[in-house]
């Protein structure tokens, strides 16, 4: 499966946010979208995904266009999004976010149960009777990913996964990131931080005030340190 913009703009009410975005994402490729804060990677993703008043351009999946689709029938054709702000149902234990969180499997797409997923993010096999309010920032967003898995997507749109996680926590969720890339899943991770994305990423492409600055594979990028100083955190 392919998801790509042509000429993505979008607004938030009379503020124009993003400019003529081009990017790409096919299954089995890890991308990372690089930019400092404020930058329109949020925007972008919910742009994507229907959830803006306003945009102009295309978007498409496998050239057929979904901008003028719900944002429920974007996740259906196989979209999957985890947002900034990971949210899980408290209430529920881990198993039980991941039921939740179930969808029919498709055939152009992995397929996931819990105990695989539990193989990727080993943390929540252990708790998989905990009811989800009582884990870390770092294992709810784990478990936001992972019940985004269980609605079988063919690509995901992961906002910003390493932030706030700590060191040894961010490792884990790098390899479980490539673990999903090794089932065939193509994913676009939002990201301010480089290192990260030179664990896990083949291509990337920077935002800088909503337009698109760099598109290229991360050894492109990691041979021109200019770009690192123009447009990314230190
Ligand atoms: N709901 C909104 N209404 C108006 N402006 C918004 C809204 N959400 C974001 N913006 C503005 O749009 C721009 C892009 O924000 P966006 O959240 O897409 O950036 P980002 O790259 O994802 O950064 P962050 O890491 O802070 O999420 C910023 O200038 C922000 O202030």
């Amino acid at each position: 499966m392919k998801l790509s913009t042509r000429g993505l703009n979008a607004w938030y009410g009379p503020a124009h946010i993003l400019f003529n975005v081009d990017v790409a994402l096919a299954s089995g490729e890890v991308v990372a979208l690089l930019g400092r804060n404020g930058a329109g990677k949020s925007t972008l993703f919910r742009s994507v995904m229907g959830l803006l008043a306003r945009t102009s351009g295309e978007v498409q999946l496998d050239d057929r266009p979904i901008q003028a689709l719900e944002p429920y029938e974007i996740a259906r054709r196989g979209i999957g999004y985890v947002p900034e702000d990971r949210r899980v149902f408290t209430e529920l234990t881990v198993e039980e976010n991941l039921i939740v969180g179930q969808r029919p499997p498709r055939p152009d797409a992995p397929r996931w149960t819990p105990e695989q997923l539990y193989t990727i993010f080993p943390n929540l096999r252990e708790m998989r009777r905990r009811p989800s309010g009582r884990m870390s920032g770092g294992e709810q967003q784990m478990l936001t990913i992972a019940r985004t898995l269980m609605g079988n997507p063919a690509l995901v749109l992961l906002d910003e996964p390493s932030e706030g996680l700590a060191p040894r926590i961010v490792e884990q969720m790098a390899s479980a990131i490539l673990l999903m890339k090794t089932q065939g899943l193509g994913i676009l991770v939002s990201e301010q931080n480089l290192h990260f994305a030179r664990l896990i990423a083949d291509r990337a492409y920077i935002i800088e005030k909503g337009h698109i600055r760099f598109a290229g594979t991360m050894a492109e990028l990691t041979a021109d340190p200019a770009l690192k100083d123009a447009y990314l955190a230190l």
